[in-house]
């Protein structure tokens, strides 16, 4: 059930018209489940995926690398043997990797940052393209790197897609500058091939800081559960320089978090009717950026608890804007900056200029949207200003970002009369959104109307 009448083209977002109060099983991380696969794949033995994201964004990962020979077969978990619990595992068993291959990245940013350097070890073309907004987004920093590795790459003069690489079946590797200050997922990609390169790698970032760090925390540390030797800053290497060396990596069996970043929207229902939402299996320790949840949201007016039953979530029933730095969780921002126009006092968010070039303009949008409403958001050079005003319906368009549509969502909870424009867009990490939402209201006994 989705809540969309035939004759609507949009999505009328629920009101909730009771405290939320509810368990909600989010399914796993976007960012995990591809950095998952594309270790596997280079990996030097077969390997396991279990309960895997399966969204847009990580099926083209995963039809991209079997475009380059790489197996990968649904097991049910059941079936595998594994106690990992319910739903489908993915076996990854990797191949020589070769072309003639045409690759589609959609528009998601793994895909288009983390493929291009598999692409180059393997024997032959590899051609990319994706969404037009692939086209726009930047992919410089991987171009110019793997160009400086020793690889070569057509991309008609434009420095993004669509791209060739010619992978020679081999990467020298080596050193390498890049600037990474329009996306941290140039260095994940460089570094999570770079075991199979070579000489490995040697990243310097040249350039404005970095966002989104948590991220790369994340490869690090994947890449050394798989084997890889890795130095970085934080352990006691030069500042923005990262080293792998070359190894062959181990075929792991990895079970994948929630993802904590799609736990967003639902945390926000707690915070905006003053209800509780527990999420199961909330990690202890985490490399995800969507682990801040905690403290933004307790920033704002809510509390938290890592229970046995997972992260309960409570709202205090007041919603308190915040002034904060999202420069390392920027894919956090719109359902932040949904929750701040709703708040009782204003929000200053900061560091997320590189938002500019995400899915869509999300500074742009949300100021847009929000100002359809009644509110009052300005953009700042580096992020957003947000002064709360009562809101009023209307349609929140989502420009095919899928965390445009879950912020609407949430704004749909208390403010009758939103309607949330192509929903079917959270299918890019996030297919059962819909389903999940209404879930949740009819759980915590508001009927599953539309709130107009
Ligand atoms: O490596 C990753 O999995 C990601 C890194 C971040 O990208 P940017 O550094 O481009 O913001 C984040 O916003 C994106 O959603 C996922
Ligand atoms: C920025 C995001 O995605 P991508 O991986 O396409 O960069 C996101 O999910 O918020």
């Amino acid at each position: 059930m989705t809540g969309i009448p035939a004759h609507n083209p949009h999505w009328p977002a629920p009101i909730a018209s009771d405290p939320v109060d509810a368990t909600v099983i989010v399914p796993g991380s976007k960012s995990i489940t591809n950095r998952a696969l594309v270790l596997a794949a280079l990996a030097a033995e077969p390997g396991w995926v279990r309960r895997p994201l399966r969204s847009r964004d990580t099926l083209l990962m995963a039809q991209g690398l079997a475009d380059l020979g790489v197996g990968i077969e649904t097991v049910p978990n059941s079936a595998s043997g594994a106690g990992a619990g319910p739903g489908d595992a993915w076996r990854v068993i990797p191949a020589a990797l070769h072309g003639p291959a045409r690759v589609d990245v959609g528009n998601a940013g793994t895909v288009m940052r983390f493929l291009p350097p598999v692409a180059a070890l393997a024997d032959g073309p590899v051609h990319f393209d994706g969404d037009p907004r692939a086209r726009e987004r930047p992919q410089h920093g991987v171009i110019n790197a793997l160009r400086g590795l020793g690889a070569r790459i057509e991309d008609e003069g434009r420095g993004t897609f669509p791209l060739t690489v010619h992978g020679g079946g081999a990467v020298d590797g080596g050193s390498v500058e890049v600037d990474a200050s329009s996306s941290s997922q140039f260095v994940s990609a460089l570094l999570l091939s770079a075991p199979r390169f070579n000489q490995g790698v040697e990243v310097r970032h040249v350039g404005g800081p970095v966002p989104s760090l948590p991220h790369i925390r994340m490869t690090v540390e994947m890449l050394r559960a798989a084997g890889a030797k890795v130095d970085t800053p934080e352990s006691g290497g030069e500042p923005d320089v990262w080293r792998v060396a070359p190894s062959a990596l181990l075929g792991r069996d990895l079970v994948v978090e929630p993802d904590l970043s799609n736990a967003a929207p639902f945390l926000a229902a707690a915070l905006v009717t003053g209800g509780r939402v527990t999420i199961p299996d909330w990690p202890a320790h985490t490399t995800q950026p969507g682990d801040a949840l905690r403290d933004v949201f307790t920033r704002m007016g809510g509390a938290c608890a890592l229970t046995e039953q997972g992260l309960r979530f409570t709202g205090s029933g007041r919603v308190h804007g915040i002034e904060a730095d999202l420069h390392e969780v920027g894919e956090l921002t719109p359902v932040i900056a949904a929750v701040a126009a709703l708040a009782d006092s204003p929000s200053e968010l900061t560091g997320i200029a590189h938002l500019r070039m995400h899915e869509t303009d999300r500074l742009a949008a949300l100021a847009k949207e929000l100002n359809e409403l009644g509110g009052d958001v300005a953009e700042t050079a580096d992020g957003l200003r947000i002064r709360p005003r009562p809101l009023r319906g209307g349609v929140f368009h989502t420009y095919e970002d899928h965390r445009l549509a879950t912020a609407a969502a949430v704004l749909g909870l208390v403010v009758p009369g939103v309607e949330v424009e192509n929903v079917a867009t959270t299918a890019k990490t996030l297919p059962e959104f819909p389903d999940l939402w209404v879930a949740m209201l009819e759980r915590s006994g508001s009927p599953a109307t539309p709130g107009a």
